[in-house]
């Protein structure tokens, strides 16, 4: 699903953010990428959704190759990734309902189908009966959920998070991991950076390691499972 054959991102006034880096996600693993504060893990997922290009190295994600993917070849790539933010960036000016739903208005799905594609997203995640509040009205673990359900309700096949429990309590963090967890489960490819190590390790899922832009770590499935009762 994901491949990056000796990839370099440098920004521009010279900042290496990521030198060399190699690595392959297959379609339908779920990732942890760890690493410090401006270790690259932003960086990392701004290159497989082309918000970044890299400077150097080959990257193919879903099958198509970054390197040559003009500008305007860009939206398309974009629909097959859900994206989930920290700060979950909603709006709101507009109801839970018509957040979820904005992937597809942009997208041009007709009004009967978002309909019923944005109650089966809210439904998956929980918040059906709250489609008409503003999400102002809801928790921070809420508003996250809002923000999952919008990255999903396109069914892409490939799910990016980046630090999505990072103002959450451990008790919400790890719902909102375990949610992520059940779109894998379906079969959704799904690539998380955190730095929340104690949840990571609960989860047991495969965990890449980034240290100055370089990987130096990458720990198969199978780790620690969970004892803390907590997921
Ligand atoms: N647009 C940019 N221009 C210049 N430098 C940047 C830019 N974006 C990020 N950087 C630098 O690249 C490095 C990696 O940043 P990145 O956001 O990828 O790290 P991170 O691992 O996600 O960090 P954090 O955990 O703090 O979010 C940092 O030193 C950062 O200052």
């Amino acid at each position: 699903m994901i491949q990056f054959l000796n990839v370099s991102k440098r920004y521009p006034g010279g900042f290496d953010a990521l030198s060399n880096l190699n690595l392959t996600v297959d379609a339908g693993e779920m990732v942890f990428l760890t690493g410090h504060s401006g270790a690259g893990k932003s960086t990392l997922l701004k290159l497989v959704m082309l918000m970044e290009r890299a400077t150097r190295g080959q990257m193919v994600v879903g099958g198509q190759n970054l390197n040559k993917m003009p500008r305007r070849q860009i939206p398309f790539l974009r629909r097959q990734i859900g994206v989930v933010f920290q700060n979950h960036q909603l709006l709101f000016d507009r109801s839970v309902f018509d957040n979820v739903a904005l992937p597809l208005l942009i997208a041009g799905f007709e009004p009967r189908d978002i309909g019923r594609r944005v109650r089966a997203a809210l439904d998956k995640v929980g918040l059906l009966s709250k489609e008409k509040l503003n999400p102002i009205a809801l928790s921070g673990g809420e508003q996250q959920r809002v923000g999952i359900a919008r990255a999903v309700v396109n069914k892409p096949p490939l799910l990016l998070a980046d630090e999505p429990t990072g103002n959450l309590d451990p008790k919400l963090s790890a719902e909102i991991m375990k949610l992520l967890q059940q779109f894998n489960d379906v079969g959704v490819t799904v690539l998380i950076a955190s730095h929340d190590l104690v949840l990571i390790e609960r989860m047991g899922k495969r965990k890449l390691t980034l240290e100055a832009g370089q990987l130096v770590g990458d720990e198969p499935e199978g780790g620690q499972v969970d004892q803390g009762g907590l997921l």
